[in-house]
Parts: structure tokens; sequence; C-alpha cells
């Protein structure tokens, strides 16, 4: 699931090295999950708010710990669908990704994460939001006034 998006420079430390491993990326995905089951915005949106009810916080912090290490160049050990094939029954919109990707940013702050770090998260997470949002669904979302103005 990492072929179309970046890779490490041969040699050097893996991100996923630098983040600190399976240890130090769930623990910042374990205060990542709060915030977002936590976020008004990110749940004014139904579909959102309906799967964090009927799935719960611990198994979506295994899922974004996995997949976190999967995608900074640890081991091959997401069990779940493809990002695209996940969220396309969300409705999501450009304003629940760009809530979502502002709370990822904040996490990665609080948690003392490098700035560097940050920066290549940042950029891998900013990779998938074509895969993310579903386009037709956020202009019907548009249309009928659940995206905010602005
Ligand atoms: C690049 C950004 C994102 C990443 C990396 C990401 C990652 C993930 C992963 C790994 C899963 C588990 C998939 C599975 O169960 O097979 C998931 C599910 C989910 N995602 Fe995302 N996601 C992103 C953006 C968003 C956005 C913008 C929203 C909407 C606000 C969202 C809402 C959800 C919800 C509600 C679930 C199901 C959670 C549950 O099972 O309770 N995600 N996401």
């Amino acid at each position: 699931m990492t072929q179309n998006h970046p890779v490490e420079p041969a040699g050097n430390p893996t991100l996923y090295e630098r983040l600190g491993g399976i240890f130090g990326i769930a623990a910042i995905m374990d205060v990542l999950t709060d915030r977002l089951f936590d976020n008004a915005w990110a749940n004014r949106n139904p579909y959102v708010a309906k799967m964090h009810e009927r799935n719960g916080r611990p198994g979506f912090k295994f899922m974004v710990t996995a997949w976190s290490a999967e995608v900074t160049g640890g081991p091959s050990c997401y069990p779940g669908r493809d990002m695209h094939d996940s969220h396309k029954d969300m409705v999501c919109t450009e304003h629940d990704f760009d809530v979502v990707a502002l709370e990822i940013a904040a996490t990665l702050s609080f948690c003392g994460v490098g700035v560097q770090e940050q920066k290549e998260y940042l950029a891998i997470i900013e990779s998938f939001r074509r895969e993310v949002i579903d386009a037709p669904a956020n202009e019907r979302a548009r249309e009928a006034g659940r995206v905010p103005v602005g």
C-alpha cells in the first residue's frame, strides 16, 4: 500500500525508527485517537460519529498505529483496508480532512515529535487526501450546507 507514497533514502534511519518505532507511534496514536473521537467538528459528520460509536477507540488505535508503522518504513503489519475503501462510505469532505490533519499536526507537536519528523509524517498524510475524500460526496455535502463557509 505504500508504493505510491514517500519512501526513505537508503542508509538513513527510517521515519518509523525516528518516531520511536512501534512504542513511539502507539503513544502518539493513543493521544490522537482520543482527540479525534472527542473532536466536535469530526463528529458533526454523522457517518464518522456512527463509526466511532460502533467500532470504539481500542480497535481504531490499533489500526492507525499499524498503518502508521507501515507507511513510515516499519514492518508490514497493517491488516485494514486501503484508505479509499475504508473511507468511501464516510462522505468525507475537504473540511473533514482538514480537521483530521489539524488534529494530527497538533498531536505530533503535543507529543514532542521533532520538527523534521512532523513535516515528513504530515506530508504522508497529505499524500492520501484524494484517496480519503469522496469528491461527489464532498459536492453533495457542500450543497446540503454541511460544509463551513470560508
Ligand atoms: C490521511 C488521513 C487519514 C488516515 C491516514 C486515516 C486512517 C484510517 C485508518 C487506518 C482506518 C482504519 C481502516 C479500517 O478499519 O480498515 C480509518 C478508519 C476511519 N477513519 Fe480515517 N484516516 C484518515 C482520514 C480520515 C478523515 C478525514 C476522517 C473523517 C473525519 C476519518 C474518519 C475515519 C473513521 C470514522 C474511521 C472508522 C473508525 C472506526 O472504526 O471507528 N479518517 N482511518
